[in-house]
């Protein structure tokens, strides 16, 4: 580089660190004015995250940026990133205490993963919370004694036996919640053994989520629902949509988005190890798709192998689904045998068909994690 470009450079690289300081306090100042809706909103009860005002806002910086010729995407990615912040400072203010007259809660699993998520976003709304884990079970009485509600969050292959050996004799105004990720026989376990209000649920995240914004949680009713209306409006202000679902609807549905989902990323992974396949050089080798598609298998085994056979294994059923699969990957394997070029052209229409608009939406989700795949690429 001659002298005179690398004085040029430095010239304007340093209006851009200007420019970019500027941007940082920028950014300060608008922590801070969130920060104060948050403190309005948390005084007045209303959940931090507020879709609508989202959109008016978004759509008015796009049409701007549009007319000073800056690209409407640019802002949109950058002021949903921005949001997303918004949501994670506002457990320093805390929530909006929906029951004030509850009594304590019991978490029994509070020390596992998800436990411990509920019981800091109820700490963080104003509720007394005891965690009632497995070493415990001695002082259980006393851990109970004057509970308003008892949520049970413990691995799904105990889940029914403990509801069913251990929390008969719970007062009729107490609330039994379980967070199960199947929901049909903990409800069944719950209704036979408790009389007052029981309600299914089933956080549709892992813990490791840093806000609840925009999270799905499922309901699955089971009775007394106006005693338990409340928790429902507790995590609405959390900033989570609920979704009611049939407890055997929502069954069947986990043997594809669960069971099946997550045994295809083991074998995925087993595969790979089974090659002694060399992630490395893999990754030097990588588009970003294949790197997103490592990304989810690999994040499997960073994770516990019991939560993930729990999952797996949690349903008979997810069997058929899983056999399916293998059934389909094979008759697919005998198009590649036989050569059947045209075959495969023929099915692969026929998949598209059948997902229909659907197909160009995901694509078009997908171009952008795509983008901050590459985007996090160093070097
Ligand atoms: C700051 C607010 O709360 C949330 C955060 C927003 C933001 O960061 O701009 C916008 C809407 C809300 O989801 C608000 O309502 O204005």
């Amino acid at each position: 580089m001659s002298e005179k470009t690398t004085k040029e450079l430095e010239k304007l690289r340093e209006h851009i660190d200007s420019v970019d300081q500027q941007l940082l306090h920028l950014l300060r100042k608008r922590l801070d004015l969130v920060a104060q809706v948050g403190g309005v909103k948390h005084a007045a009860g209303v959940p931090i995250y507020a879709p609508q005002r989202e959109a008016s806002m978004l759509a008015k910086r796009r049409e701007e940026a549009a007319k000073m010729n800056v690209s409407p995407q640019l802002i949109e990615d950058i002021l949903r990133r921005l949001m997303r912040e918004s949501y994670l400072n506002e457990k320093d203010v805390g929530f909006k205490q929906v029951k004030t007259d509850l009594g304590h809660v019991v978490i029994v699993g509070g020390q596992g993963k998800l436990g411990g998520l509920f019981a800091q976003m109820l700490s963080l709304s104003g509720y007394q919370v005891k965690s009632l884990d497995k070493d415990d079970w001695q002082q259980a009485e006393a851990i109970f004694d004057g509970a308003g509600m008892v949520i049970v969050t413990v691995p799904i292959s105990i889940t029914c036996e403990l509801i069913r050996d251990k929390l008969t004799s719970l007062p009729s105004s107490c609330i039994l919640a379980d967070l199960t990720s199947i929901k049909e026989k903990p409800l069944d376990a719950m209704l036979s053994s408790h009389r007052g209000p029981v309600v299914g649920l089933h956080p549709m995240f892992g813990p490791d989520v840093g806000s609840l914004a925009k999270q799905v949680v499922v309901v699955c009713h089971g009775r007394g629902r106006e005693q338990y209306e409340w928790l429902l409006e507790q995590i609405g202000i959390w900033g989570a949509r609920l979704v009611e679902a049939d407890a055997q609807q929502h069954d069947k549905a986990m043997q594809l988005v669960q069971a099946m989902r997550h045994f295809s990323s083991f074998v995925y992974g087993l595969n790979l190890y089974r090659e002694a396949a060399d992630i490395d050089n893999l990754l030097q080798f990588s588009s970003p798709i294949y790197r997103l598609e490592l990304a989810m298998v690999g994040r499997l085994f960073a994770q516990s192998p019991e939560l993930y056979a729990d999952i797996i294994f949690a349903q008979q059923e997810s069997l058929t689904a899983i056999g399916d699969y293998l059934d389909n990957y094979a008759q697919a394997l005998e198009l590649l045998k036989r050569g059947d070029r045209q075959g495969f052209i023929r099915e692969f229409e026929a998949v598209a068909a059948w997902f229909g608009d659907f197909a160009p939406q995901f694509q078009r989700e997908s171009r952008a994690m795509l983008q901050s795949v590459n985007d996090m690429k160093t070097g």
